[in-house]
C-alpha cells in the first residue's frame, strides 16, 4: 500500500485529483501484494437460498421467483448475465438447497449448526484461489426480511430502520415486515454470541455462503467487491467475531434499500458507486468492476512527472 500511493503521488496529474480510484488502486495493490495490480481472472459468485419466513408475507414476489431465476440465470438472460460480460467476470450461481427453505426465524433458528456449517464450506469452497477479485452476490426471495434482521441484531436500534420494501413490497405492508424482524431478533438475540449462531438463527443460506465466501477470500488476500444491502449485512455478521474481518471488502454500491446506508456507515465503509439500484444478483459489484478497471488502468498505464517531463508542483 505505501508502494502503490508513493507511485500515485508521482503519476501526471494533481496528488488526489483521481479521488476514489486512487483510493481503489492502493486497496488492490496492498490486498494482493503485488506492485502493479490485475484484474485479469474476476470470479463472480451468486449464491442463491429460499427462506421460510417469506411464510410471513414479506416479500413483493412468491418464493417460486428463487429457483425460476436460478434457471434465467443459467439461461444467460438475467441482468447479471450482461453485467458480467460487460465487465470481464466469470459468472459462477450456487444453488443452496432450494426445495428445502430455511426454518421460518420467528418461529425456529432458521438453520441446524449442520445446516449451516454446510452453506458456510459451499461458500468457502466455490472461491478460487488463483483469481484477482471476487465479486459476492445472491438471489432469495425474502432475504431482505433476513438481512434487516441480521443488521438489528448486530448494531441496534428501531426494527423500522433497518427494513425496507425490498423487491417492492407494498408500503402498507412495511410495518408488518418490521414486526417481523423485530419478533425474529427478539426471539433469537439472547441465543447469540457469535457470528456463527447469528448466521444460523437470522440468516440463510445463501448469506451464510457468502460469509463463508468472504472468510476464504481473507486466507487468500484476495479483494472483494460485496453487492448490496443483502450481502453487506451477511458479511457483516462476521464482525462480532473478527472486527477487521471486512477490510478486504469493499462496498460496491449504495442499495435504495434504506438500511444499506447505516450499514455501510455502522461499518465504516463507503461505497464505491451510487446508481438507485436495488437489484441484487451481484449486479452492483459486476458495475463496479467496470470503476476497479479504470482505477488500475490509469495507476497501472499513466507516466510519471519525470517520464513526461512535465513539472511538479510549485508548493
Ligand atoms: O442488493 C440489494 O440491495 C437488494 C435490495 C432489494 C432486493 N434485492 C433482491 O430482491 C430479493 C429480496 O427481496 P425481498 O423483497 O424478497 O426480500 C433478493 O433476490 C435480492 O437479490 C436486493
Ligand atoms: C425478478 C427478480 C429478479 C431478481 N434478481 C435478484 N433478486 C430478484 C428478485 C426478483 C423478483
Amino acid at each position: 500500500m505505501d508502494y502503490a500511493r508513493t507511485r500515485q503521488d508521482s503519476l501526471t496529474k494533481p496528488q488526489g485529483s483521481l479521488g476514489k480510484l486512487e483510493e481503489l488502486s492502493i486497496f488492490m495493490a496492498g490486498w494482493q501484494g503485488k506492485e502493479h495490480p490485475r484484474l485479469n481472472q474476476i470470479s463472480c459468485l451468486v449464491f442463491a437460498g429460499n427462506h421460510g419466513v417469506t411464510a410471513q408475507g414479506i416479500s413483493a414476489y412468491p418464493p417460486a421467483v428463487t429457483k425460476q431465476m436460478v434457471q434465467n440465470f443459467e439461461n444467460g438472460g438475467a441482468a447479471i448475465n450482461q453485467l458480467c460480460i460487460a465487465a470481464g467476470a466469470k459468472l459462477r450461481v450456487i444453488s443452496l438447497d432450494l426445495d428445502h427453505p430455511t426454518a421460518d426465524f420467528t418461529k425456529a433458528p432458521a438453520m441446524s449448526e449442520e445446516e449451516l456449517c454446510r452453506a458456510l464450506q459451499t461458500g468457502a469452497d466455490a472461491v478460487p484461489d488463483d483469481c484477482d477479485c471476487l465479486l459476492l452476490g445472491e438471489m432469495g426471495i425474502g432475504n431482505t426480511t433476513a438481512a434487516a434482521a441480521l443488521s438489528l441484531a448486530l448494531f441496534g436500534g428501531d426494527s423500522g430502520q433497518w427494513t425496507g420494501r425490498g423487491t417492492g413490497l407494498a408500503k402498507d405492508k412495511l410495518a408488518h415486515k418490521a414486526e417481523v424482524v423485530e419478533t425474529a431478533v427478539r426471539r433469537h438475540s439472547p441465543e447469540i454470541s457469535d457470528s456463527f449462531e447469528l448466521l444460523r438463527c437470522l440468516g440463510g443460506r445463501e448469506l451464510a455462503a457468502i460469509a463463508g465466501a468472504v472468510i476464504a477470500a481473507r486466507q487468500y488476500r484476495t479483494p472483494v467487491l460485496l453487492d448490496g444491502f443483502i450481502s453487506t449485512a451477511a458479511a457483516a455478521a462476521l464482525t462480532i467475531s473478527a472486527p477487521d474481518i471486512l477490510d478486504h471488502c469493499q462496498v460496491s454500491h449504495l442499495s435504495v434499500e434504506p438500511g444499506h446506508r447505516h450499514l455501510i456507515e455502522t461499518l465504516g465503509k463507503s461505497p464505491i458507486l451510487q446508481l438507485d439500484m436495488r437489484l441484487g444478483e451481484a449486479s452492483g459489484a459486476a458495475v463496479a468492476l467496470m470503476i476497479l478497471r479504470a482505477s488500475l488502468a490509469t495507476y497501472n498505464g499513466m507516466a510519471s512527472f519525470e517520464e513526461a517531463h512535465v513539472s511538479r508542483s510549485l508548493q
